[in-house]
């Protein structure tokens, strides 16, 4: 080659190296004045705390935190920030800063907080509803609950459902004082049928209460600001014979019982594959497709059908109990209600998932039942996977972002008069032309690409619960030893998910429905 080419080359060369560091440098330049301006930008407004701790104590140990939170947002607005030791928590308390923040740019919103205790010491971190967004398996989880758990799946479930309902109708005739062992019975058989194709025969059943002590341990880590490790990740090396190591202690002992857990309900449904008697499940249907070779393998079905048991029991029990508090308390609507069911099913069978749509009144009962008292009021923490900037205020990558659930639904520029238990906010009439407040069901059920995997069965559950029980019971206040009736005191529990606490009431059966509760199969 000439060298007057070599030497041009070589020009071009450094000129080309030129070029490239100076648009180094532009980028740099440009990456770090954007970091400046997004650090310059203030934290959403909030509370004060405290100056070491910020306001971990008060979210981790008060009382139905959530109405405080709606109480701060009326005085720093709808988008505030606390901190919770080091780590900054969100607080959405609108429909506006949820929708924009977790649907629109949940992309971004729909990782998980990074839970030292929960994920890492109790190794629980594959559990469905704490997996990271960018885990490998997330998008493989949401399909699978998708293929077994979506709207079109919901009428292979409705009848499996419909049928451990009546089981509960029969258990409340001749049992009404154990109102929620049959609840809790009813709706275990429901989903150890739907995940593992298990017929739970008792309250007392092995996998049952192994399904229960999951829910349990998987309950006690969720709350943000409950352990110390999480903010300071470093304590996880803190061994467990020092003071204060009991946190180590616990965990070991959760992940050993968690996994033995996990793997028992499984392994029975394996066997019954084997021996060709399993029923259509969940884990069947998985299994049957890991073996086409799909993008599952055994260890990822076992965790998303485990997460379904702990995920949708409490849940949708607590939904039911909040209507069996609201009846009792409103005859008059509980009445209107049935006198709906009678005129559309009639009184010789029971209402079936069909039926939804021609019982608006019904319908209206449900949707102001979840939205009187979402049963996760707080949802389940989301957390931001880089910086982000929302109403010229920062969001820094890694906070927690919490929507307040309770918050959306008792806003008072979308519901008006929102402690009142009124159906007719959502009453449309049969002719649909009334005029309805929002759907709740568009926020209790979560968000974005977190948004509750077993909504749909959900809905159909408490659906048919709310429907079954209005056919064939009256729900009355209890009445004292003088005779006098008994008003229940409207009370929820805290934790994550909230129900009614214990409340008296009477459930009796209608007067011509007992052979009709008697008769179902
Ligand atoms: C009244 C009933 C229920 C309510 C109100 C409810 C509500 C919720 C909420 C608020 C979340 C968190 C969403 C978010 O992070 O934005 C969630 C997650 C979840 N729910 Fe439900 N749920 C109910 C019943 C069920 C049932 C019956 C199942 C299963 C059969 C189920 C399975 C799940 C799962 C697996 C997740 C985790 C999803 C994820 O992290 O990606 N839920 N649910």
């Amino acid at each position: 080659m000439a060298p007057s080419v070599l030497r041009l080359a070589g020009l071009q060369n450094d000129r080309l190296t030129l070029y490239l560091e100076l648009l180094f440098a532009v980028i740099l330049l440009t990456l770090l004045l954007l970091r400046r301006r997004t650090r310059d930008t203030p934290l959403p407004p909030g509370p004060r705390g405290s100056m070491i701790s910020g306001h971990r104590k008060e979210m981790a140990t008060t009382r139905r935190i959530w109405e405080q939170y709606a109480g701060w947002a009326k005085i720093s607005g709808p988008i505030f920030s606390l901190k919770s030791n080091n780590i900054d928590v969100v607080i959405l308390n609108n429909a506006r800063t949820a929708h924009t923040l977790l649907d629109k740019r949940s992309n971004i919103y729909s990782d998980r907080p990074r839970s030292v205790m929960g994920s890492e010491l109790c190794d629980m971190g594959k559990m469905f509803f704490r997996i990271r967004s960018q885990h490998p398996w997330f998008s493989a989880y949401r399909r699978m609950a998708h293929e077994d758990f979506g709207a079109l799946q919901i009428p292979r479930h409705a009848s499996g459902i419909q049928t451990n309902i009546q089981q509960l109708l029969k258990s409340l005739l001749s049992d009404p004082q154990g109102l929620r062992d049959h609840l809790r019975l009813c709706q275990g058989q429901s989903i150890l049928m739907a995940t593992y194709g298990y017929q739970v025969k008792s309250k007392d059943d092995q996998f049952l209460l192994l399904a229960e002590e999951r829910l349990r341990l998987a309950n006690a880590f969720l709350r943000p600001g409950m352990w110390l490790v999480d903010s300071y990740p470093i304590l996880k090396y803190w061994p467990s014979w020092m003071p204060g190591g009991g946190f180590r202690k616990i965990a070991s002992e959760v992940k050993s019982r968690t996994e033995e857990s996990l793997a028992s309900t499984m392994e029975w449904t394996k066997a019954e594959l084997s021996a060709g008697t399993a029923l259509p499940s969940f884990v069947e249907g998985q299994l049957n497709r890991q073996a086409l070779g799909n993008d599952r393998n055994e260890e990822m079905i076992g965790y998303v059908a485990s997460s379904m048991y702990v995920a949708g029991a409490d849940t949708v029990i607590s939904t039911v109990l909040t209507f069996l508090l609201m009846m009792t308390l409103n005859p008059d609507i509980q009445k209107r209600a049935q006198q709906e069911i009678d005129i559309i099913i009639g009184r010789d069978r029971l209402p079936q998932i069909s039926d939804r749509e021609r019982l608006p009144y019904v319908e209206a009962v449900v949707r102001e039942v979840f939205r009187f008292h979402p049963v996760a009021p707080l949802g389940v923490p989301h957390s931001v996977i880089r910086d982000d900037i929302f109403d010229g205020m920062l969001i820094p990558s890694g906070s927690i972002v919490i929507a307040n659930i309770w918050g959306l639904t008792h806003d008072e520029f979308i519901y008006p008069d929102p402690m009142r238990f009124n159906p007719d906010r959502f009453y449309i009439g049969e002719a649909k032309q009334g005029e309805s407040q929002p759907n709740p069901l568009k926020y209790v059920f979560g968000f974005g690409r977190r948004v509750c995997a077993g909504m749909h069965f959900a809905e159909a559950s408490v659906f048919l619960h709310v429907a079954s029980l209005l056919a064939t019971f009256n729900i009355l206040k209890a009445v004292d030893e003088n005779g006098m009736e008994i008003t229940p005191v409207i009370n929820f529990t805290d934790g994550i998910v909230s129900k009614p606490e214990d409340f008296p009431c009477r459930i009796e059966p209608r007067p011509d429905a007992v052979d009709l509760i008697l008769s179902s199969n």
